[in-house]
């Protein structure tokens, strides 16, 4: 689901990965001094599992299951997904905590956990203010634990013993004197008749400095080193010092995802490439990669030098299911210098980077003309285009190409294709149909779109 709506983005700095967020490995990069280090994040999102009691109004199913010992259960693990985004996080950045939940079981009670385990390196902070008009309530500084069964408590000392390795010490509220060390009131809870929304809980939460443990490892680390006279501690074991203990498990049973391969300077397709398209010396080859180890490379896809270095850098530790944008598609079938064309969700991030000789400047009349052609096997002929792109195409070998258009309030680049007799652009429906509307051109053809 997310590789399917991270592509929209088309953004050469992302990936995606699969691992259980609770224990996410440490990322390493290349520092400017080239020594691999831990990444550290800005921001982190932990929109975590919850029970979606929140959600009530449009998942009418939750009513019929509820039950509090799903609080219950699910605050572990949503205190551990919390503490490693926590730890994920670099000094100064700030990590958002969610919930579709409105029990404090799910929400401030992890929360005060957190902020209490950080000794100060946490702090919750004021977010509301952020989004003016929102309406919402503070978040709780107190609340009762309760069991399955309903049965209240407001303290752990209350609880039977058949309850306790459910019910945990850790759940209940501060005491009310230590409660405005917690800034818990600086939580977001947003009731769903307030905006006829759902249900939803926020936090924004800030890291001043190294939480305890994190401390604690770096000092061990220190008087490691210091103890190593000659060899010092090789990377590995570096970059797994402040890595959530796990028993070591296989990384990637089941399925395995393809591999990443990179282009090198003297790969064939990267001259191709170079000197079909001309592409200026700025473009980087070794960010080009594709899915497959043969020869035969169908998708190309385009990568940032960060993207690349991270991905160089934790292969073996990191389950990375998708990077890249796909820039450049196989087209073997037309006998051609290059049988690669351009992909126009790549077209963006490269387009400064193609040479004059792959680009056609159009017209409106022309462009309208190109994106109403919706049969592909009969490409409008250039004879039905204005003698001026005629005469522009002249000097445009065959092949893949950028199309522009440009006035004072618009400008669009698409991928089109200059045949023999000719032309025609790579354009989605749904894009389409965007670019007709912004030219102001018919849409009845487009029916639903309307
Ligand atoms: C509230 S949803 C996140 C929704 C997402 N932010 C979005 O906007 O689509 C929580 C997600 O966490 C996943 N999840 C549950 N436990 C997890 C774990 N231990 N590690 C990583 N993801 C987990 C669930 O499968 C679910 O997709």
């Amino acid at each position: 689901m997310l590789v399917h709506q991270a592509r929209r983005l088309n953004s050469p700095c992302f990936i995606v990965t699969n691992h259980d967020s609770c224990f996410l490995p440490n990322f390493l990069m290349t520092n400017s001094d080239g020594q691999k280090e831990e990444v550290k994040f800005d921001r982190v999102l932990c929109d975590v599992v919850c029970s979606g009691d929140a959600t009530l109004r449009k998942n009418p199913d939750i009513w019929l299951k509820w039950n509090q010992g799903q609080a219950l259960n699910l605050h572990g693990v949503q205190f551990r997904l919390a503490k490693r985004g926590a730890e994920l996080l670099a000094i100064g950045g700030k990590m958002v905590y969610s919930t579709c939940s409105l029990n404090p079981v799910e929400n401030e009670a992890v929360l005060h956990r957190l902020i209490k385990d950080s000794e100060g390196a946490l702090e919750i902070v004021d977010s509301a203010s952020l989004v003016p008009g929102l309406k919402y309530i503070p978040g709780l500084t107190t609340w009762d634990l309760a069991s399955k069964e309903i049965e209240c408590f407001k303290s752990f000392e209350d609880v039977p013993e058949k309850y306790h390795t459910i019910i945990r010490p850790q759940m209940f509220p501060p005491s009310p004197e230590d409660a405005s060390k917690y800034n818990l009131e600086k939580c977001i809870r947003i009731l769903p008749h307030f905006q006829n929304t759902g249900g939803f809980f926020v936090a924004s939460i800030v890291k001043k400095s190294y939480l305890p443990w994190e401390k604690e490892a770096k000092k061990q680390e220190a008087s490691k080193s210091d103890e190593q006279t000659e060899q010092t501690s090789t990377e590995s074991e570096k970059s797994n010092s402040t890595e959530p203990q796990r028993k070591k498990r296989r990384l990637f049973h089941g399925y395995k995802e393809d591999p990443y391969v990179f282009l090198t300077p003297e790969d064939l397709a990267w001259s191709q490439l170079k000197n079909f398209y001309k592409l200026s010396d700025e473009f980087n080859p070794l960010c080009l990669l594709t899915r497959s180890v043969s020869e035969k490379k169908k998708n190309i896809y385009f990568c940032s030098e960060q993207i690349r270095d991270l991905l160089l850098c934790n292969e073996s530790s990191v389950k990375i299911i998708n990077t890249g944008v796909k820039t450049f598609v196989r087209c073997d079938n037309r006998n051609m210098e290059c049988p690669f064309r351009l992909a126009n969700e790549g077209l963006p991030n490269i387009n400064f980077m193609i040479g004059e000789c792959r680009r056609l400047n159009i017209c409106k009349d022309d462009l309208i003309i190109l994106l109403n052609n919706t049969d592909p096997t009969k490409p409008p002929p250039l004879a039905t285009l204005t003698e001026e792109t005629q005469e522009n195409v002249k000097s445009l070998g065959a092949g893949s190409c950028v199309l522009k258009y440009s006035d004072d309030k618009l400008t669009v680049s698409l991928v089109g294709w200059r045949g023999q007799t000719s032309l025609r652009a790579y354009v989605d429906t749904n894009d389409t149909v965007h670019i007709l509307r912004l030219l102001g051109a018919d849409l009845s053809k487009y029916g639903k779109f309307n």
